[in-house]
């Protein structure tokens, strides 16, 4: 058998959180290979984005080109996209290496508030990018931003994926790490009218430097293993509890998560992790 890849395109993090560096160390943790395409380095730290300079096109196409005549990743993943030329180069690779799996984040803005994908490029997503992915995961502000529409309870949450969907995109995962209460909850819905949610105690904590990214990588490698869309949400939802609730404390502000804590702590037994555990509910999604 071969040994699974999965490709990640996104931009580099110095912090190590978030970005690329997010992505292939839970890659490693979930035991797939992992490849990767850089769209821009970013200067960061817990504190937040110093500075970002974008992978001339050319170098960004090469790597492109690389790792699709040289590899067959099963799963695919983007994050920081920057801009709408970089959103095209990546779609142009989707079709010319026929990955089919894609898992697109929308990265748009960094959590201290740094953009990190131009306000005019959000249309190219929308229009360009979005009906190519297997699954889309937003958090609650870039749902807004690309659906125009407000989510301030579970009603206008539902709302706004249906929009989503009617625009053509295959699933999306709601994030819920952006919304109020006890429980983070993920909500699923997709085409085929398959929905259910994945709740966790929401951990008070100020570590979450890349959760997005970790959760989507989580769910990219589970993917690339060929597992099944609920299990690879639940093993995500699982992997990114454990990274917040075994927190490293580095740095000043908002830190990393711990991307080996689901391997360290979170399949072993005993209370914590019971009570930490998903909750997978099928069903509507209110
Ligand atoms: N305080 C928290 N406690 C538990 N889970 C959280 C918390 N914050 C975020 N999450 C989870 O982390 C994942 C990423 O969500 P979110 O923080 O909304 O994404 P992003 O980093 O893109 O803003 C989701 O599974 C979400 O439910
Ligand atoms: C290079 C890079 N890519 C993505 C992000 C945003 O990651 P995310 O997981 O949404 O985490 P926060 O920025 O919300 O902590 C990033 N910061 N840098």
């Amino acid at each position: 058998m071969t040994y699974p890849v999965a490709l990640t395109i996104a931009g580099s993090d110095s912090g190590g959180g978030a970005g690329i560096q997010a992505d292939l160390k839970t890659f490693q943790e979930r035991g797939v290979f992992g490849v990767s395409a850089l769209t821009a380095v970013t200067a960061q730290n817990t504190l937040g984005v110093q500075r970002v300079g974008m992978v001339e096109p050319a170098l960004l196409k090469a790597q492109l080109d690389s790792i699709g005549a040289d590899f067959q990743p099963t799963a695919v993943k983007t994050g920081m996209l920057g801009d709408s030329f970089t959103i095209e180069q990546v779609v142009q690779a989707i079709d010319a290496y026929s990955w089919t799996t894609v898992i697109v984040d929308p990265v748009m803005v960094a959590k201290g508030g740094h953009t990190l994908l131009e306000q005019e490029a959000i249309e190219s997503l929308t229009q360009l990018l979005l009906p190519k992915a297997s699954i889309v995961t937003p958090n609650v502000p870039e749902m807004e931003l690309m659906t125009g529409l407000k989510i301030e309870g579970d009603s206008s949450a539902r709302k706004s994926m249906e929009a989503l969907l009617k625009s053509g995109v295959t699933a999306v995962i709601l994030k819920g790490g952006h919304r109020t209460g006890p429980l983070a909850t993920d909500l699923y819905l997709d085409q085929s009218g398959r929905e259910f949610s994945l709740s966790t105690p929401r951990l008070a904590t100020h570590q979450t430097h890349g959760t997005g990214c970790t959760f989507s990588a989580a769910l990219t490698a589970e993917l690339a293993k060929d597992h099944s869309v609920e299990a690879a949400c639940t093993v995500a939802k699982r992997f990114i509890q454990a990274a917040l609730q075994y927190p490293l404390s580095l740095g000043a502000g908002h830190g990393p998560t711990h991307h080996a804590a689901y391997r360290v702590y979170g399949q072993g037994e005993g209370e914590k992790q019971d009570a930490q555990a998903p909750i997978l509910h099928y069903g509507h999604v209110r």
